[in-house]
């Protein structure tokens, strides 16, 4: 098993947050790619895809990742295994909190993957719609907010390494 963990990040904290999950993982697993940087065919080469993914500016997309928005329809992700994880400011911009995280959800839905890594929203304060499923129990990916609950990050990361890896050993069983 192999996973390629895709990020954009303006002011450090996604990229940060991918470090940590590559740590946790295992670098012989986890190999991390900046999007600003690394070709996005990459993704191709994978069985499992992890994304990391701010949202800015009023539930806009961060811009490296809006800068091969349109190039992902192209690629072939049938079959992948995905999980996303989220950054953004709950207090800041609750209405758009994460909103870029659930778009890329919703991008990615059409492409025949199989998600894994959904996230409870219990123990945050938000009212976008767009990061949420079943009932606005679950986030699409884990929530990170380092601005307002950095204390919170690293037993999060923990907790959902530990349960991606389990689901991944689900569907490669
Ligand atoms: C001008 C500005 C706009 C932002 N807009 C949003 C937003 O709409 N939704 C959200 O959840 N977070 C928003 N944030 C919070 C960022 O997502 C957060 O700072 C995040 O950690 C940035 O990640 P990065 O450093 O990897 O780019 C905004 C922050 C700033 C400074």
């Amino acid at each position: 098993m192999n996973i390629g963990l895709f990020y954009g990040s303006s002011t450090c904290y996604t990229e940060m947050a991918a470090e940590k999950i590559r740590d946790i993982i295992g670098p012989e697993l986890v190999t991390l790619h900046n999007l600003k940087d690394d070709a996005l065919t990459l993704m191709e080469q994978y069985d499992v895809l992890i994304l990391g993914i701010p949202t800015w500016d009023f539930g806009e997309i961060q811009e490296d990742w809006e800068a091969i928005w349109d190039q992902l329809d192209t690629l072939n992700l049938s079959g992948k295994i995905i999980a996303m994880y989220g950054m953004g400011d709950q207090l800041g911009y609750g209405e758009w909190f994460l909103d870029a995280l659930g778009m890329l959800h919703d991008k990615l839905v059409p492409k025949g993957v199989t998600f894994i890594g959904y996230w409870p929203t219990e123990g945050y304060e938000f009212t976008s719609k767009k990061p949420i499923i079943a009932d606005g129990e679950l986030f699409v990916g884990l929530a990170l907010d380092e601005t307002n609950q950095y204390d919170l990050s690293d037993d999060r990361l923990q907790t959902w390494c530990e349960q991606i890896l389990g689901e991944m050993a689900e569907q490669f069983s």
